[in-house]
């Protein structure tokens, strides 16, 4: 059966619910504000009338005073304090709905008492507590129609006891009724349909903005890390210095940069391939890893090169120097067999400088001091440790 679009888009499903349920209770808070805001405001109006019914029909003037006050003030009264408690949004939409229909009930059985002909003018009035529930209160489309139906029936079945109504005035009406209802109804539909084409594009623009997020988080993550390795490459280097250059809790953060070196690796990758030199690539990176503290960064600064950032700040008392000959040992102790070696496994040479990060180039001088040391272990023979110290090297 042909289904409007509107109730199409509100019976798809929504993750574990309905788009009906996630609407109303997403918007609860803001379609209570304007209902809040709308009521009072049509209370207002409601009120406004008095003096029109004691001036139009006098004789019913006082019953009219008494019905809106006594009646219809604590109806609305009521429903204010229901729209502050818990509850679904549209309960009290219904709420406010059924205090509109007996509003109109009600003035219409109060008009029943008059014997001026002057009501049946008054009486197009009534259209304009439909205009109030379709249009300006701008209930769920479904609401408005069953509303609809009540005000019709009720307008419609009392005007015959009117004083003066006959056939020709209920069409004269009716002709501007029908059309009154219709309008309001399609302009109803108008607006509901179209409140939920935004909720719903804003609803899909929000799930697009964190996937994004996510993706760009992970973009983030993959930028600063070595594919081969997992270890961190010299962004995720520039990333970590530039924190350590800018904490706040130690403002002249004094670091050691270690830059290692494997030894002799052309000769692996000739004699073992380059897959066995990725291997051992991989099992270097976590040799570092494992031998490194929490406060220390290893990563990939080239090829077959990884430099470790040691930052003592919680004062363990593991020198830059100390943790080099550390990690030269794990690596040594891997025994990775490496049969063009001289020491019949891989080896690395190790750099050291340690120094301060007071600015942002700190990080190059010490990197280039270290990489001097790095040469002059190479030139002493390869696995071991040379230290920069304030200029002279020394092995360790
Ligand atoms: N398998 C593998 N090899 C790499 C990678 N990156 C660089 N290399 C190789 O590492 C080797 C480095 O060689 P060299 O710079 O001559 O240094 P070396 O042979 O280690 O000699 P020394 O450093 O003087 O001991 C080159 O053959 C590069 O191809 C990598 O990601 N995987």
């Amino acid at each position: 059966m042909y289904q409007l679009p509107y109730f199409k888009l509100l019976a798809q499903a929504s993750g574990t619910t309905t788009v009906k349920e996630r609407y109303d209770i997403d918007r609860h808070d803001q379609r209570l504000r304007t209902l809040r805001l709308l009521s009072i405001l049509v209370t207002i109006f409601y009120f406004s009338y008095i003096p029109v019914d004691m001036y139009l029909l006098p004789d019913i003037g006082l019953r009219s005073v008494l019905l809106r006050i006594f009646v219809v003030g604590p109806l609305v009264i009521l429903m204010l304090y229901y729209f502050g408690r818990p509850g679904p949004i549209r309960h009290k939409e219904l709420a406010s709905i059924i205090t509109v229909s007996l509003a109109t009930l009600i003035w219409c059985l109060g008009l029943l008492g008059t014997s001026d002909p002057r009501v049946l003018h008054y009486f197009y009035a009534g259209l304009v507590f439909q205009l109030a529930l379709t249009i300006v209160l701008a209930h769920p489309f479904e609401y408005s129609v069953y509303a609809s139906i009540f005000l019709c029936v009720c307008l419609y079945t009392i005007i015959w006891f009117l004083p003066g109504a006959d056939a020709e005035y209920v069409t004269n009406h009716l002709v501007v009724g029908v059309p009154t209802v219709v309008l309001t109804l399609m302009a109803n539909y108008r607006f509901s349909a179209e409140s939920l084409r935004l909720y719903l594009q804003r609803v899909n623009a929000e799930e697009l903005r964190a996937e994004l997020a996510l993706h760009n988080e992970t973009l983030d993550k993959l930028s600063h890390i070595d594919p081969l390795t997992g270890l961190a490459n010299r962004r995720g280097l520039n990333r970590r210095a530039a924190s350590l250059t800018r904490s706040r809790h130690v403002p002249d953060q004094y670091v050691a940069v270690i830059l290692i070196d494997v030894d002799h690796f052309k000769a692996f990758n000739d004699a073992y391939g380059h897959d066995a030199g990725d291997d051992c690539l991989r099992k270097i990176a976590s040799a570092l890893q494992g031998a490194c503290g929490p406060q220390d960064t290893a990563c990939r600064y080239g090829g077959e090169e990884f430099l470790v950032l040691h930052a003592d700040s919680s004062n363990s008392g593991i020198t830059g120097a100390l943790l080099a000959e550390r990690i030269r040992e794990t690596v040594a102790k891997l025994d990775i067999a490496h049969r063009k070696s001289d020491h019949g496994h891989v080896t690395v040479s190790v750099g050291v400088c340690a120094g301060l990060l007071e600015h942002d180039e700190a990080l190059t001088h010490l990197i280039k001091a270290a990489d001097q040391a790095l040469y002059a272990a190479k030139d002493t023979g390869r696995n071991r440790v040379s230290e920069d110290q304030n200029g002279s090297l020394a092995d360790v």
